[in-house]
């Protein structure tokens, strides 16, 4: 069944923060997102300008809208201003009685500005014994006790405690406030403590984080997990989130996160356009232009390229493909899932079928240039030292930038083009679809990969696309 999640929050008209953020969390998770408003907020990703209250009525009128017509399998509760609105809440919580309500008691932006009155905070703390989990960061649990905010992670899972004994209630102790490489956060009871690890990111496209935090618990404890199994699940998506928060550009200030950086991948027309693969692409800009504007490429496309030098790059490449297959049958080896070893097989086979063709081109093999034996030392010791997720960045490269150099010469091959045939390998629809997947293949590699390990990829596939351009430069 697909979870109705209600928020009950306010708004962020720049899509991070609030019942926005809400919406696009509850859609990430597979719920079916509904929205009740409480304060309409002019802000963004620095900061909040003004605030506009309706009249509770309106928010009386706005949720008995809802609950009179649809089965709510779960609240989250967001930003709720001031006494008033929260009596409105408490009493049609009474009334439409959601099975399972979460509070993220949202006093202050990370931008420091005040989202909740000064006098309303009482009402939060009678509101934390209705609810089935409450999810302060450190300076709302601070104020939710009534103690210091807290400085280190016993100081804070000792206030959580508290809170879960005074309100009988379930508290999600977030850890982000906290300074140190993790961002640690606890499904907190009054008797148990079950830490949720977590790395900390450095960025600061953090805007909404808690918002997307509840409503992602909301939405998983909808579909039947526990509140442990749904912070596991959630964690893992978020940190994700929050990594790719950046290559939205969204604002100036604190930028969201992205809700939908799983989907984006699957997205075809914009697969690609923000993955590891893409930024990888756009960094080697100034390496492609000088492949593009090297001698032997330009004269490749136009024809007018010497047939011995033509013959002496065919012989080097033969050299190269005949280990390249060898590296590719490594990658096989190594490879994470039954497809992507079929993938790097094929393309193995397919790497000696190639060699082969290229000899019957050359009288006799030639011994390997400079430049070649340097490109196949990098990616024997990539393959050796980095293993499987920068070998398969570093094979990328030979991949794409023939299938892109392919596509764009086959362009100038007019009939009887001395080079045509080999242009046309590579413009073939086969070989553009194998460099589209060996991207994807390698994308899944960087989004399943730990930071340290992306800055190695990045520092493979970089030094692979040095190599092709050596080895263009070569003959
Ligand atoms: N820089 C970060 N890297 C990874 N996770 C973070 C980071 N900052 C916050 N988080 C996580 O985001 C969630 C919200 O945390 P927190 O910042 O404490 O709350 P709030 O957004 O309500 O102020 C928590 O799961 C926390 O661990
Ligand atoms: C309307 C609205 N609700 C809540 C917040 C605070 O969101 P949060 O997830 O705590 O993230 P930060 O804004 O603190 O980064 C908000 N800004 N607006």
């Amino acid at each position: 069944m697909t979870p109705r999640v209600l928020s009950i929050a306010g708004t962020d008209p720049t899509g991070g923060a609030g019942i926005q953020a809400d919406l696009k969390t509850i859609a990430a998770f597979g719920g079916y997102g509904m929205a009740v408003v409480t304060a309409l907020v002019a802000q963004n990703t620095r900061g909040v300008r003004s605030v506009h209250v309706p009249p509770p009525a309106f928010l009386t009128e706005q949720l008995d809208a809802v609950s009179d017509d649809v089965t709510i399998d779960a609240v989250k509760l967001g930003m709720l201003h001031s006494p008033p609105l929260i009596e409105v809440v408490m009493a049609w919580l009474e009334r439409a009685r959601p099975p399972i309500v979460v509070l993220d008691p949202v006093m202050v932006a990370t931008s420091g500005d005040r989202l909740l009155d000064a006098q309303a905070e009482l009402a939060i703390r009678r509101l934390c014994e209705r609810v089935d989990l409450v999810t302060p960061n450190l300076p709302e649990l601070a104020v939710l006790v009534g103690g210091p905010e807290a400085t280190t992670w016993a100081g804070a899972v000792a206030q959580a405690r508290t809170l879960a004994t005074a309100a009988d209630t379930v508290v999600l102790l977030k850890g982000g406030h906290l300074e140190g490489a993790s961002s640690a956060d606890a499904v907190v009871t009054a008797d148990a403590v079950l830490p949720v690890e977590g790395r900390r990111v450095t960025t600061t496209t953090t805007h909404g984080t808690g918002c997307s935090l509840s409503s992602a618990m909301a939405t998983l404890a909808a579909s039947g997990l526990s509140w442990f199994d749904a912070l596991g699940q959630a964690k893992e998506w978020l940190t994700g989130a929050i990594e790719h928060g950046a290559e939205l550009e969204v604002g100036r200030g604190n930028g969201p996160i992205d809700h939908f950086h799983q989907l984006r991948q699957h997205v075809p027309h914009l697969r690609g356009t923000n993955s590891w693969t893409a930024r990888a692409w756009r960094d080697s800009e100034p390496i492609r232009a000088r492949v593009d504007a090297c001698e032997f490429v330009r004269r490749l496309g136009d024809g007018s390229l010497e047939p011995d030098r033509f013959a002496w790059y065919l012989g080097q490449d033969a050299l190269y493909l005949a280990e390249y297959a060898e590296l590719l049958a490594h990658a096989g080896e190594l490879a994470g899932t039954p497809e992507e070893r079929a993938f790097w097989e094929h393309g193995s086979d397919a790497a000696v079928e190639e060699a082969r063709l290229h000899r019957t081109w050359v009288t006799e093999l030639p011994e390997p240039a400079p430049a070649t034996r340097a490109y196949l030392d990098h990616l024997h010791a990539t393959a050796r030292r980095d293993g499987h997720e920068a070998l398969v960045a570093a094979l990328l490269p030979c991949y794409w930038l023939y299938a892109d150099l392919g596509r764009r010469l086959a362009a100038q091959g007019r009939p009887g083009h001395p080079f045509g045939d080999w242009l046309r390998t590579y413009a073939d629809p086969a070989f553009l679809e194998a460099a589209e997947a060996a991207r994807s293949i390698v994308d899944r590699v960087a989004d399943a990969a730990p930071p340290d390990r992306r800055t190695t990829m990045a520092a493979a596939f970089d030094a692979s696309m040095r190599h092709e351009l050596a080895f263009f430069e070569a003959p």
